[in-house]
């Protein structure tokens, strides 16, 4: 009989996990699967559990919880030989990873879509010597998102990442960037710097169209010394995927990037507080299996 482990985040999103555990129970046993319930307590307890199920050979690993525990189960899976198939089922109140995914945003149906997924191996990214699922945001807005507490974030959904970016971004200076991406390099003052894996960004999916999960490469975006009003401007139509040339925003795909800074960055990664510059950011390419559902693999 096949293994799975179920790793699941009681505190996650709006604490719901726990209303959909006999569902996914209930699908698992439906698979076939011999399962183990693993309940997170606490900071790392998913990079551990999912250590584990690498080491005793599980062939399917589902993480339900939000963007957090995603990232610990990955990070847990990343450096091992053997990997099992990662299922998702989000819980979180943004899921970027799972949205590029086409991974229901319903737990119950993302539930329900992991009996007919495929497995499909995407990208993730390294940053210094951490993982990461979908971007990296250096600047005034990205490290003014680290304010932004559990019950904003709730309430207002993915907004408020940006909300809270903009209504601090008047206090922030630019800085001067020394970026060199694949043997290529980009010098001068930003307010703005970001480095995509997907085209979905704090619940907004049109960051970068042409951005598939397993495309290899990292999307960056350097916006540069605007006015506030300009970067609002520019914001909005980036996130909105509008975004026509703009003499303001230089775009480029990368596999490799190194940003250094005379100003001390605090990297945001995948929403979270991560290294300071200087940093050495990658791509490991298709380096993931995940469960995908069916609709994405026949496009
Ligand atoms: N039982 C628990 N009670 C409280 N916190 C927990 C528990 N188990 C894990 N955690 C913490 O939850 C965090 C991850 O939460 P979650 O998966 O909801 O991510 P998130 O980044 O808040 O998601 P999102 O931004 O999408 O809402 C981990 O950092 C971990 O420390």
């Amino acid at each position: 009989m096949q293994k799975a482990m179920l790793i699941l985040n009681p505190s996650s999103g709006k604490e719901e996990a726990l209303d959909h555990k006999e569902s996914v129970l209930e699908v698992l046993k439906e698979m076939n699967f011999d399962i183990t319930l693993k309940e997170t307590e606490k900071e790392d307890d998913a990079t551990r559990f999912a250590e584990e199920a690498c080491r005793e050979r599980f062939d399917l690993v589902v993480s339900m919880g939000g963007d957090g525990t995603l990232n610990e189960t990955i990070t847990g899976l990343a450096k091992q030989e053997y990997q099992p198939a990662l299922g998702i089922v989000p819980l979180g109140t943004v899921n970027d990873f799972a949205r590029a995914l086409n991974i229901s945003m319903n737990p119950e149906e993302a539930i329900q879509q992991l009996k007919t997924a495929e497995t499909k191996r995407v990208d993730i990214g390294r940053i210094n010597d951490r993982y990461f699922m979908n971007i990296i945001a250096l600047g005034g807005i990205a490290e003014a998102t680290f304010g932004v507490s559990v019950e904003q974030k709730t309430k207002l959904g993915p907004l408020a990442y940006m909300i809270e970016g903009f209504k601090t971004i008047r206090e922030k200076e630019p800085f001067e960037a020394d970026i060199t991406y694949d043997g290529q390099k980009w010098e001068g003052s930003a307010l703005l710097f970001l480095m995509a894996l997907t085209n979905s960004v704090g619940g907004f999916e049109k960051l970068a169209p042409d951005a598939e999960v397993n495309d290899g490469h990292l999307h960056c975006f350097v916006i540069k010394d605007v006015p506030l009003f300009k970067l609002i401007s520019i914001m909005t139509a980036l996130l909105k995927g509008e975004l026509e040339e703009d003499e303001n925003v230089e775009y480029f795909k990368a596999k490799e990037v190194h940003v250094n800074s005379e100003t001390d960055l605090i990297s945001n990664v995948d929403g979270d507080e991560g290294a300071h510059v200087p940093l050495t950011v990658e791509v490991l390419s298709s380096h993931i299996p995940i469960l995908c559902p069916v609709e994405d693999n026949q496009k």
